[in-house]
């Protein structure tokens, strides 16, 4: 399928008992490229992730064939997982407090995913730091010190990029990393998560952010990937009824009803045939108005709520 530097997801199932969750799911994610997987709840994203991480739920095994950088990913013995899990993939889980250790400071949470793979105490700790400014956080010494419960929803999310990207990993995998993220923290998250990551496998419900972040994107339904392509493609020519009922959708959805309301008077969601009439006013002005083209194929279809002064 492609080569041994990336990673490569051959006929992977996934089942719990008798029943099949996940099947024949097959793609490969080259070095610096970045996927989207996109479908909606209950179609096998995550189980599709958490395949590769080694990390299914008890009672929920995971068949078929998956390599990162020629290293097998499925069927290996725990010890071998441990090894690969923050060194060679890692992943970003939408809410980083149950993921972030409440009584331990963010500087040693950081520090403490090199120690486990071999660097010495001091080297991390020094090396955390820089993490932390390389995900922009401000004041990183300060911030290092810091324990999570005193950080924003956003930069706890921003910690837990720099523990995944600690190792140098070959592949990071977010799952909905910025859901819970306001839309002005969701975009710049999404910037940086497109900026650092060697190569993506980017989670979401929301087509404006796969086509934001993403250069490729894989569409499941049914546990099954049901269209895969160029998110330019895919978006302007869907071919399975199954992604032209999902734009449609997103087209009739305003985007993130967990949007702040903004006062002034409140445009419908609809089609702007001679362009986005909000340009770059608009809060989402990269992560939609650049992509909404891609989905209509005429204009923008404009989707999220804005003033229309
Ligand atoms: N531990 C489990 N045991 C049995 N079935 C499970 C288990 N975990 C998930 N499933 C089922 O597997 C299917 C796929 O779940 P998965 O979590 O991968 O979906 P998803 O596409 O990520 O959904 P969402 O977007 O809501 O997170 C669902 O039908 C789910 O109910």
């Amino acid at each position: 399928m492609l080569t041994v530097d990336g990673l490569t997801v051959d006929g992977l199932g996934v089942r719990a008992g008798d029943t099949e969750l996940v099947r024949e799911v097959s793609f490969s994610i080259g070095p610096g490229e970045r996927v989207g997987l996109i479908g909606e709840s209950g179609s096998g994203k995550s189980l599709t992730a958490l395949s590769l991480m080694g990390l299914l739920p008890e009672g929920v095994t995971a068949t078929g064939r998956a390599t990162l950088a020629g290293r097998d990913l499925i069927g290996v013995p725990e010890s071998r997982l441990k090894r690969l899990r923050g060194r060679d993939l890692s992943m970003v889980f939408q809410e980083p407090m149950t993921a972030l250790n409440p009584l331990m400071r963010v500087g040693a949470q950081v520090a403490e995913v090199m120690t486990l793979h071999g660097r010495g105490r001091r080297e991390a700790r020094a090396r955390a730091v820089e993490l932390l400014e390389r995900v922009r956080l401000p004041e990183p010494e300060q911030l290092a010190r810091a324990y999570p419960h005193q950080l924003s929803g956003g930069q706890r999310q921003r910690v837990m990029l720099a523990i995944a990207l600690a190792n140098e990993p070959a592949l990071l995998i977010c799952d909905e990393p910025t859901t819970a993220l306001d839309v002005t923290v969701q975009k710049r998250m999404l910037d940086l998560i497109a900026e650092v990551a060697p190569a993506l496998l980017f989670i979401t419900h929301d087509l404006a952010v796969v086509a934001a972040v993403c250069e490729r994107v894989l569409v499941m339904y049914g546990g099954r990937v049901v269209e895969s392509g160029p998110i330019r493609e895919v978006f302007t020519r869907p071919r399975h009824r199954y992604t032209e009922g999902l734009l449609a959708a997103s087209r009739l959805t305003p985007r993130g009803t967990r949007l702040p309301t903004i006062s002034g008077s409140v445009p419908a969601a609809g089609h702007f045939p001679g362009g986005c009439v909000f340009g770059n006013r608009c809060p989402h002005a990269d992560a939609l108005c650049e992509t909404v083209p891609a989905l209509t194929g005429e204009g923008h279809a404009h989707a999220c709520r804005h003033p229309a002064g």
